[in-house]
């Protein structure tokens, strides 16, 4: 095993952050200043998503986590190195923290190889040439080396960004929206490499998204922001499953299943995946058997049934009960939480469906998943 690779022999990673942006420059209301009051505890390593609406707090939290928002109150232990308490405030430059926007910015003089050299050069220690070599294949970058920046795709350049920072060897990575600008197609052709990343680097990850997509593909736990406060964290599973912040997943509410590919229908193109609740066909991804993969089934993607019903086009019934029902954000519906042996789906049905068939918390229902809905 390599450096880069080695289980973090650190703890935990925890961010206290106590921020009010001054009353003289707030852009809100003087009366009503933003007040970020944030207590997050994540692990050395893995993925961990920061999501929420826009103007809940995330790039401010991320400006204090790099030291370029100084907060009233702050406790940023990384791995077990100090960056901010009581009496410590490690300006930037010496916070070891790889950073990637939206629209990374390199140097447009120098090849993608003459950036990766410019953060090598920076970083505290040389890695050695087959640790080099390990990220720039990791990130898929070998072939566009020798190019410069205004020669590279949206998609190349972010993942020459992703190298460079992780060439100076930080101790915390931030992607911020790193995918934003990309449109969908280069969006799904990233984000192999982003999990490649993952299970490759022993650091923990900060990943701030609207996108409950690429939460859901990348994060191992997420902590939801609205106004300033942490008001849901966990798995993504757990948090994805309730029905409690519809406001926070809108029309994206869904559940994540994960399970074992164990079967392949060639003729038709689909697999079949085995999780907590039973087996679903999903399309044929490619995925080879025995692998372990994550779905998303969207809420809306779920109509219930008093019985089971064998002659319809859809393929995936599972018997569940009603655990939950709640108010959705748009008045005509609901979000009805089911649960299936030791999974949770959430369907959103018409108030009308609910009260037509006289469904209550305790009914036992069929849950019906179009294939072609399950989100890959
Ligand atoms: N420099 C500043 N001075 C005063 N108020 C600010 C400043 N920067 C941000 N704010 C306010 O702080 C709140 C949180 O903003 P922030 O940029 O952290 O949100 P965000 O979750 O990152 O949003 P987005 O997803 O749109 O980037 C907003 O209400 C914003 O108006």
């Amino acid at each position: 095993m390599n450096e880069l690779t080695q289980p973090s022999p650190q703890g935990n990673t925890h961010v206290r952050v106590q921020h009010q942006y001054q009353k003289s420059s707030s852009i809100q209301n003087q009366s009503n200043p933003f007040i970020l009051d944030v207590n997050l505890e994540f692990p050395g390593s893995g993925v961990t998503a920061i999501f929420g609406h826009s103007g809940s707090g995330k790039t401010t939290l991320l400006r204090c986590i790099a030291g370029l928002e100084k907060p009233n109150s702050a406790k940023i232990i990384i791995n077990h190195s100090v960056w901010q308490d009581e009496s410590t405030f490690r300006p930037t430059h010496q916070r070891p923290l790889g950073y990637v926007f939206q629209d990374s910015l390199l140097f447009e003089h120098l090849t993608a190889r003459g950036n990766l050299n410019y953060a090598s050069k920076r970083a505290p220690k040389q890695y050695s040439t087959s640790d080099e070599q390990k990220i720039i294949q990791i990130m898929g970058i070998e072939s566009i080396l020798d190019q410069y920046p205004h020669q590279l795709s949206g998609g190349e350049t972010q993942r020459v960004a992703i190298a460079r920072a992780l060439l100076i060897q930080p101790e915390l990575l931030i992607l911020d929206e790193p995918l934003a600008s990309l449109d969908r197609i280069r969006k799904q052709a990233i984000i192999p490499y982003l999990e490649q990343l993952k299970s490759n680097f022993a650091i923990p990850i900060i990943y701030v998204s609207h996108s409950i997509n690429e939460v859901s593909r990348l994060a191992d736990q997420v902590f939801v922001l609205d106004q300033g406060k942490v008001i849901a964290q966990g798995t993504v599973k757990e948090v994805f499953s309730r029905i409690d912040l519809p406001n926070s997943f809108d029309d994206d509410i869904g559940v994540i299943l994960q399970g074992t590919v164990i079967n392949r229908d060639e003729e038709f193109h689909l697999i079949q995946i085995n999780f907590g609740c039973g087996k679903l066909w999903v399309k044929d991804g490619g995925d080879e058997i025995a692998k372990t993969v994550r779905v998303r089934i969207l809420a809306k993607d779920i109509s219930l049934a008093l019985s089971e019903h064998q002659d319809s086009s859809i393929l995936n019934r599972f018997q569940v009960e009603i655990v939950d029902i709640k108010a959705d954000h748009d008045i005509s519906m609901v979000l009805v939480r089911l649960k299936c042996r030791i999974e949770y789906f959430i369907a959103r049905i018409t108030k009308k469906s609910l009260h037509q068939l006289n469904l209550k918390q305790g009914s036992v229902v069929w849950a019906q998943v179009k294939s072609a809905a399950v989100v890959r």
